[in-house]
């Protein structure tokens, strides 16, 4: 269980993230949206324990990360799956060797084991086929399975994505969406996505928390967010082109229904 109370961020006097208190669903995909410069990112590098807060508890069952010692923190970590924008693998290994790599640094396994596991990993992306390619030999979206598999070879308990699906074709990108969300309900994880993309959301997103301008604006389940009475979520939501058809749709639907039921 992840809680964030009071939680500040300040870089040289400017707010960033102001004043978030909130929790996360475990076991779900919970997912940071809002507009660019907002605050996510920040907000997921101080949840990773990679940007100190000025202020306020992130609590890990309970133990604030803010006062974890470096081991403690060391041994969380151990527990976070990462996938960062643009995928980071080493050009010098092949995908099997990518997949291996935190095996070999972090884990206690013998070759033969590790070897076992990330192969296991790249069964669940479907990328076996591609073990022994180097990522400058196939495709953006293989590359994003490959650290996806990568994420998940110490079986973490949390998974974190900085828009996973950027730089892909939407067909892709709704492949990867459906990826995260399949390996957080089968192995448990409580996944948490920053994204900008309204697709992803409505995919995926099981519980939403909307930032803007560092302000915890809304948070709630994807069937609320059409018809949340929160102005800035609406502009957030209504900004995308499919939402907007899908709105004026809605519209036209509720006034045909009020003028039949008029008429009747
Ligand atoms: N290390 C830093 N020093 C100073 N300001 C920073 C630093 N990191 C981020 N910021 C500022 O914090 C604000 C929020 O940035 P952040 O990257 O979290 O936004 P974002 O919502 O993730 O945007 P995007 O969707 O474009 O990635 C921005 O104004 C950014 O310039």
């Amino acid at each position: 269980m992840i809680q964030v109370r009071n939680l500040i961020k300040e870089f040289e006097g400017r707010l960033v993230l102001d004043d978030i208190t909130t929790s996360f669903k475990k076991g779900a995909v919970n997912m940071i949206i809002g507009k660019s410069g907002s605050g996510k990112t920040v907000f997921l590098k101080c949840l990773i324990g990679l940007i100190q807060p000025s202020s306020g508890e992130i609590r890990y069952n309970g133990r604030d990360i803010t006062e974890m010692r470096a081991r403690e923190m060391k041994r969380l970590r151990r527990d976070m799956g990462m996938l960062f924008q643009g995928s980071a693998l080493f050009d010098s290994k092949t995908v099997l060797e990518n997949v291996m790599f935190p095996l070999d640094m972090f884990s206690r396994m013998n070759l033969r084991e590790r070897k076992k596991r990330a192969e296991f990993c790249l069964e669940r992306v479907n990328l076996s086929h591609a073990a022994d390619l180097y990522p400058s030999e196939i495709s953006g979206g293989m590359m994003k399975r490959a650290a996806i598999a990568r994420a998940i070879a110490l079986n973490p308990r949390y998974l974190f994505c900085d828009e996973p699906n950027s730089g892909l074709d939407p067909k892709t990108a709704q492949l990867i969406d459906e990826l995260i969300s399949d390996i957080t309900d089968d192995f448990g994880i409580t996944s948490i996505v920053v994204s900008h993309d309204m697709n992803s959301v409505m995919n995926i997103g099981d519980n939403i928390i909307f930032l803007n301008e560092g302000i915890l604006e809304w948070q709630g389940s994807k069937d609320k967010i059409m018809d949340a009475n929160n102005e800035k979520l609406n502009e957030f939501v209504f900004a995308s082109e499919l939402f907007k058809k899908i709105k004026a749709a809605d519209t036209i639907i509720t006034e045909n229904n009020a003028s039949g039921q008029e008429a009747g």
